[in-house]
């Protein structure tokens, strides 16, 4: 585990979290692969549900995942369920990651009023932060601006956020695709990202506010009048395998926005496991589908 002490401080990302994602996703293809340790996968890997076999459960991911994929996403829900010890465990399955320079996002949607949510930038985006991650995910629904100190500390330590916008769940639609006048909740959303990301987009860069679009939304985004290819923002499509969308279905969803699609997928990925070579192979597999179903669906932004 690395190791921080106050007369050695880590040094935080030296380029932005977008200009690092677009190369990681160029060398590996567009794959995130989830790290979300079900109780039903722990028992189908022949592990226990306790804190052993979480231990056991991440130390495969990572032994697999590393150097392999764009991006390793933890769900840290699945951690903390084992409280601190399970916490710890996600805190060195992210030192892992970070020690062989594979880009982590942390999933777990926090959303608070903006003091708050300071304290949630320093616990997950801060240089010395035990559970810091290259980005993480966010809930906007108290408020796009109320997301501000973590958009800022992510800016100024080179990390990034996701923001949900479309989720993948059935029920996301009845709140996304409300409307506040002419603009849909969803589309105030696609509004913020693109604000911020501006500065990369000026500079030809992808930007380091990303948003979440799940894959199994259909034609949402055209239904609602959504430029996403304006946003230049990474777009974290969760959704492929066990929830029933495929790669194919991406096409649909994102059309000129393909370019920056990140896919993520969890169980469908893990499923391939406990053996690293396997589960290896699987992650390599469904990233080369990716990326080959994205380069030729639509036009890159
Ligand atoms: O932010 C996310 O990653 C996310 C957003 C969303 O809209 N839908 C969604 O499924 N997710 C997460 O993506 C993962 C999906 O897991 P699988 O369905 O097993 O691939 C879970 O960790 C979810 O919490």
């Amino acid at each position: 585990m690395a190791v921080s002490t106050s007369d050695q401080l880590p040094s935080p990302p030296d380029r932005p979290f977008g200009e690092r994602l677009r190369e990681a996703m160029d060398a590996h293809g567009p794959l995130c692969a989830g790290i979300d340790p079900h109780a039903a996968l722990l028992s189908a890997w022949g592990l226990p549900d306790d804190i052993e076999g979480l231990d056991a459960f991440s130390r495969i991911c990572v032994e697999a995942f590393a150097g392999e994929v764009a991006c390793v996403k933890p769900q840290s829900a699945f951690f903390e369920r084992f409280g601190s010890a399970g916490v710890a465990i996600l805190e060195r399955t992210l030192a892992d990651l970070r020690e062989v320079g594979t880009l982590t996002l942390l999933d777990v949607k926090r959303g608070d009023i903006g003091s708050t949510m300071g304290g949630y930038a320093q616990a997950y985006l801060g240089a010395t932060a035990p559970l810091r991650a290259d980005a993480i995910t966010v809930s906007p629904y108290l408020g796009y601006g109320s997301l501000r100190p973590v958009l800022d500390l992510a800016a100024e330590q080179g990390r990034g956020v996701f923001v949900l916008a479309l989720t993948s769940n059935p029920e996301g639609a009845s709140v996304q695709h409300a409307r506040l006048g002419a603009e849909s909740v969803a589309g105030s959303v696609v509004a913020g990202v693109t604000a911020d990301n501006a500065e990369a987009a000026r500079a030809g860069r992808l930007g380091s506010v990303g948003m979440v679009v799940g894959a199994t939304i259909g034609s949402a985004v055209a239904d609602l009048g959504l430029d996403l290819a304006a946003a230049d923002a990474p777009l974290l499509a969760p959704g492929i395998g066990a929830q029933g969308a495929t790669a194919e279905d991406l096409r649909e969803v994102f059309g000129a926005a393909l370019g920056n699609v990140l896919a993520s997928s969890s169980r469908d990925v893990l499923g391939a496991g406990p053996d690293v070579a396997s589960l290896r192979e699987r992650a390599r597999d469904v990233a080369a589908d990716l990326r080959t179903t994205l380069s030729t669906g639509g036009d890159a932004p």
